[in-house]
């Protein structure tokens, strides 16, 4: 038996999800992938038959014994197999801990931080790698945005990837020097076992709002997803960094003795204090069990940004991070790409670009933005489809509660008509206001320059949902599309310069 196999098969074991095992595992080659799309194997790898809701990887046997695929995971007997194979209960929770066996256990060689819940995951790993980098750790970065494995920085296709995509990178991290990972953990991610080889050092949760509950069902299923990440997949003594002002982050903290609890407006070990919004960035009070550790300033505006800073801090120190570093990695941290992007116009009208796609965190923009426009504040934004749809009026209601003017626009349709979403949300609008500020266009490119000729001086033209998504899906096919190259393309027809 090859020996890095050895312990992938302990893993499993102690998983439950060994079944049985058949032909000669003992010559694995050192360069051995292994991969679960048919479409992208080669000699040598191993093909691992993922059962999905669309298709199931068993199909596909034929096709890759003819590329030359040398090794099968499997989930169901199949007779005659010319390879060795590995069978499981599901292939889909084992890939990750064959993986991470054939990788040398990449997650035991760098300090490993892992963020979820449903918003401010991205905002808050960007936090970590920001404050790490400050105390001179190489750190790579894997989630919604982009995978960065130390050398090189790839657009993200999904926030988890596959178990077997998250060991590769996690492998090149090592081979590029990285000592630390932040990484965001969805919760699709982690009920389907996403995460299996990936142990954390540490980890935050930052809260919970109705989201996803076409896949999870229910809100405490979605709870037990997140909370799963806590239970199943940390180090022992690590750091757990929960919000004390989300009730479920209550609950973390309640089953883990050791939280680092922090909170903006709650009682917590880490908590922000006199806090001052800009449109530019956010400024607080760092309180450590009473105590002002220092002034905070971060490059992003929102009350829910200091929040992210708070979780980002709290896991940080945790981990030993010294103080001053902590504050002063805040300060440096990069715009993160579509979160509070702001773009001034020199016609004195300001575009913000954010990726807010619940209503809760439409709201919490709208909020921030209001006290800090002179003008009209202007809402755009849709909602993607085959997604969960409960959200729709209540974006409509939040925009209607904040907004001087709507645009209602398209985001993803997916398999949706887009025009059925966009009415969705403005049975919500009408819920709340009667004086017809709003109106449908459902191009976005067309939406946004409409818009953009509305506002005058002084005015805020809020982009919503996309953040920096490269694409607008329709129909399963993803079109080149940019929310800012948009502004960017109005604004060079129209003679206006983006400062
Ligand atoms: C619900 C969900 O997670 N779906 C993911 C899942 O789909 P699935 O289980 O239906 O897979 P499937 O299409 O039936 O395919 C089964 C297997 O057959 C393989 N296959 C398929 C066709 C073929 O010709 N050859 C082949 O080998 C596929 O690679 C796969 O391994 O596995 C697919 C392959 O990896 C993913 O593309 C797909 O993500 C879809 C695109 C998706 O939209 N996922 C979202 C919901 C998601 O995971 N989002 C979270 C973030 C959410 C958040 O914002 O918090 C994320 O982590 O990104
Ligand atoms: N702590 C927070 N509380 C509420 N809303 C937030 C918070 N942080 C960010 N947001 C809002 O959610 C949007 C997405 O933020 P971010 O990308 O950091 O979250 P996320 O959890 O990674 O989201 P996703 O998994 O969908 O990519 C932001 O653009 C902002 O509008
Ligand atoms: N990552 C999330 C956010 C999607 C944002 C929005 N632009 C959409 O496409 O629905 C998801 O896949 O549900």
């Amino acid at each position: 038996m090859d020996r890095r196999l050895k312990r992938g098969l302990e893993d499993l074991k102690n998983a439950g999800l060994l079944t049985d095992i058949g032909g000669d595992w003992n010559k694995i080659p050192a360069d051995c992938t292994l991969k679960s799309d048919s479409r992208t194997v080669g000699p040598g790898d191993i093909f691992a038959c993922v059962v999905g809701l669309h298709a199931d990887g068993h199909r596909f046997i034929e096709q890759v014994l003819k590329a030359g695929v040398s090794y099968l995971l499997i989930q169901r007997p199949v007779s005659g197999l010319p390879i060795p194979w590995i069978q499981v209960t599901d292939v889909r929770a084992a890939m990750g801990y064959v993986a991470a066996a054939l990788n040398e256990e990449p997650s035991e060689k760098m300090k490993m931080f892992a963020v979820t819940g449903t918003q401010g995951k991205s905002t808050t790993s960007y936090m970590v790698r920001s404050i790490l980098q400050n105390c001179g750790v190489k750190c790579g970065l894997l989630g919604t945005i982009v995978y960065d494995d130390g050398s090189k920085s790839v657009l993200a296709d999904r926030t988890t990837p596959e178990g077997s995509e998250i060991q590769q990178f996690l492998k090149n991290m090592v081979d590029n020097g990285c000592q630390a990972c932040s990484m965001e953990c969805s919760s699709h991610g982690i009920a389907q076992g996403r995460l299996s080889g990936c142990l954390y050092d540490g980890a935050v949760f930052t809260n919970l709002t109705p989201e996803h509950l076409d896949f999870h069902g229910t809100m405490e299923n979605y709870y037990e997803a997140k909370a799963a990440l806590f239970r199943k997949y940390l180090k022992p003594g690590a750091a757990v960094a929960p919000n004390a002002a989300s009730e479920h982050g209550r609950r973390l903290a309640a089953e883990f003795p050791q939280a680092m609890t922090w909170a903006l407006e709650a009682p917590a070990r880490l908590q922000g204090a006199n806090v001052k919004l800009d449109i530019d960035g956010s400024e607080f009070d760092l309180i450590f069990d009473g105590r002002k550790m220092g002034r905070v300033h971060i490059p992003l505006s929102g009350r829910h940004n200091v929040e992210n800073a708070l979780g980002a801090a709290a896991v940080c120190l945790a981990e030993g991070c010294d103080e001053k570093k902590v504050v002063a990695g805040l300060a440096l941290m990069p715009q993160v790409p579509g979160r509070m992007e702001r773009l001034n116009l020199d016609n004195g009208v300001r575009v913000v670009i954010d990726y807010a796609h619940t209503a809760d965190s439409l709201k919490a923009l709208l909020e921030t933005l209001r006290p800090l426009t002179e003008g009209r504040l202007v809402s755009l934004f849709g909602h993607g489809g085959d997604r969960f749809a409960g959200h729709r009026s209540l974006l409509g209601r939040a925009a209607a509660q904040k907004a001087d003017r709507i645009f209602v626009t398209m985001d993803n349709p997916r398999t949706e008509d887009p025009l059925k979403i966009a009415e969705q949300i403005v049975a919500g609008i009408e819920e709340v206001r009667a004086d017809g500020c709003w109106s449908i266009e459902l191009p976005r490119d067309a939406a946004i320059c409409k818009a953009l000729d509305w506002c005058r001086r002084g005015d805020l033209l809020v982009l919503s949902g996309k953040g920096p998504e490269p694409y607008l899906e329709i129909n399963g096919v993803k079109y080149p599309y940019s929310d800012r190259a948009v502004v960017e393309k109005w604004a060079e027809e129209r003679g206006v310069t983006i400062r």
